[in-house]
């Protein structure tokens, strides 16, 4: 195996470039460049770290002919375009856990800071105004604190709140009321939020769903007085309609960590009085980044070495201990999943994936992907575990998925079947000394055959004599038959048969052995 190479593209904690030259990864550490300089060298890469500054773009990834993974040391992912990694078979990770207790603290910072006016105090005693009458501030015990999310950032921020003696309402689509419980805050909808809060604090993605949230309609609604922090996402809030409730004095208070643009060097609302802004600091604690370097370096060391996923948002997750043990399953799903993408022609409404025995004990998800890369093989080069779902669905195949933990005549069985406009048909195949993929059954046909190199299919009537006409055929033309595999439905009736070869099969060839007597259908294969 070639040494994988991983860019560094934004500042990081020295312990991610450490791991990565520990387990064996090369890995250059170069930041703070241009869209066209990092296209320019991105092809280089196997893997990218990045933090929010690069921007793993669509033209970016075009350029990126080698790259595997991205992995965000973080947890937004906004900076990335996912849809276009997914079609290109990029996988894309992030630390959803690392930062999450520092930007919740960063939060809490704000709305204190808020609260007391502390910049502003600050910069005033230094100025040696000593301006005890001017600032009068707010007790936060006993106010109500308006969760916009409250996934784990708001949920820390609401049990730090609740120690604060708040009361916590929370707008969330995706809370249950049981986690609400659990976490001592009321769910709400966003209208009574916005009625009711003292305080808002917004911890969402910044997605089509949620971008704007706070728009300017949204804040008439605020309560007058309300004091709002965001350390989640600028696109957030309307920031021209944050700068007019300022300045009208119906909001009292804005801290921003985030900013529609950033790095944001000039805003409207800088200088604005009771704003206070940081420069993304939300995950800036060297708790936190030491956190974030050492699971991203961690996780793409996994996935560029051992082929475990963790904490992808675009693949199934598989840890880089049951990899070694899916491998096999993966290399199984996949020739079946070519098989049936090579023998079967015509739209395919749906697809579906039987795990039996000891393989419906293991972890499907990564065998499903792996049928369908390579059932979708025949359609597209490009195709890989990672954008196989995407392309199923938007061919509008239906994929299923179906476990029985009774062993069958095997231990351990994966079996592919499509719907096809002839009815379904169902090719099974099982791993022989626990690692090697063998053929078992071929559309309701018992064989046994290994799926590799060029192959043959042929169907034929099963009677005398034909094996002996398609020998000397392939013999004739120079083709050496590897191995031979024979099964039929029943004596005398259609037979198969898989024949390995040791070059491709000629057009030519395969037109004469579909004329030989007998011959119901000739098809070369390749694995
Ligand atoms: N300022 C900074 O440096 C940092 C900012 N962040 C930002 O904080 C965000 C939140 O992080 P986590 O809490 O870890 O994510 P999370 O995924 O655990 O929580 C997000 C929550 O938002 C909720 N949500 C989704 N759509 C919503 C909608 N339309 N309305 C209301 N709620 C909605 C989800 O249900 C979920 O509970 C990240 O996406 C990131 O953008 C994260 C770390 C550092
Ligand atoms: O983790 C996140 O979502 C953050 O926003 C942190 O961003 P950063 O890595 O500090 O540029």
């Amino acid at each position: 195996m070639t040494q994988p190479k991983v860019l560094i593209s934004d500042k990081m904690d020295p312990k991610a470039a450490q791991i990565f030259r520990d387990r064996g990864v090369h890995v250059d550490e170069i930041t703070g460049k241009t869209p066209e300089e990092l296209k320019a060298i991105i092809g280089e890469y196997d893997g990218l770290a990045i933090r929010s500054s690069t921007k793993v773009t669509k033209q970016i990834l075009e350029a990126a002919t080698n790259l595997k993974v991205v992995g965000r040391a973080g947890i937004g992912v906004d900076n990335v375009d996912i849809p276009a990694a997914s079609a290109k078979g990029v996988v894309v990770m992030n630390t959803p856990f690392g930062n999450s207790i520092t930007t919740a603290e960063h939060a809490i910072a704000l709305m204190f800071a808020l609260a007391r006016q502390l910049p502003e105090a600050d910069a005033s005693t230094q100025a040696g105004k000593w301006e005890k009458n001017r600032f009068m501030g707010v007790e936060v015990t006993g106010k109500t604190l308006g969760l916009i999310g409250a996934g784990n950032i708001g949920s820390i921020v609401a049990s730090r709140a609740l120690g604060l003696r708040m009361k916590v309402v929370a707008f969330d689509p995706f809370l249950t009321p049981e986690r609400a419980v659990e976490l001592g805050i009321e769910k709400v909808e966003l209208d009574e939020l916005l009625r009711r809060a003292d305080f808002i604090t917004l911890h969402t993605p910044l997605t089509d769903q949620t971008r704007n949230i706070l728009s300017r309609e949204n804040l008439a609604k605020t309560k007058k007085g309300v004091r709002i922090v965001n350390c989640a996402r600028g696109g957030l809030i309307d920031e021209a309609a944050l700068k007019d409730g300022l300045d009208s004095g119906h909001i009292a208070g804005a801290a921003l960590d985030v900013f529609e643009t950033e790095p944001a060097k000039d805003s409207p609302l800088f200088g604005t009085p009771n704003f206070i802004s940081t420069p993304h600091l939300g995950a800036s604690t060297s708790e936190a980044q030491v956190n974030v370097a050492i699971q991203v370096a961690e996780q793409l060391s996994d996935f560029l070495l051992l082929g475990g996923i963790t904490n992808a948002l675009n693949v199934p997750s598989l840890s880089a201990e049951e990899a070694p043990r899916l491998k096999p399953y993966m290399a199984l799903a996949e020739k079946l999943g070519s098989l049936v993408g090579q023998l079967t022609t015509g739209t395919i409404p749906r697809i579906s994936i039987h795990a039996e025995g000891a393989a419906s004990e293991l972890n499907t998800k990564p065998m499903v992907a792996a049928v369908l890369a390579g059932f979708l093989r025949e359609q597209s080069d490009t195709v890989n575990m990672v954008n196989a779902p995407f392309l199923a669905k938007e061919r509008g195949i239906e994929v299923r998925e179906v476990r029985t933990e009774k062993e069958g005549d095997y231990h351990t069985l994966l079996r592919v079947s499509v719907k096809t406009s002839a009815g379904e048909r169902s090719v099974a195949g099982t791993l022989f000394s626990n690692a090697e993929p063998r053929l078992v059954e071929l559309f309701g046909i018992k064989v046994e055959a290994e799926l590799a190199g060029h192959m043959m299919y042929i169907v034929n009537e099963d009677a005398p004599g034909f094996i002996g006409r398609i020998g000397t055929l392939l013999g004739e033309n120079g083709i050496n038959i590897g191995t031979f595999n024979l099964g039929r439905r029943d004596a005398g009736g259609e037979a198969v048969l898989l024949l390995s070869v040791d070059s491709p099969v000629p057009a030519g060839v395969i037109d004469q052995a579909s004329k030989l007597p007998g011959v119901k259908l000739v098809r070369p294969l390749k694995f």
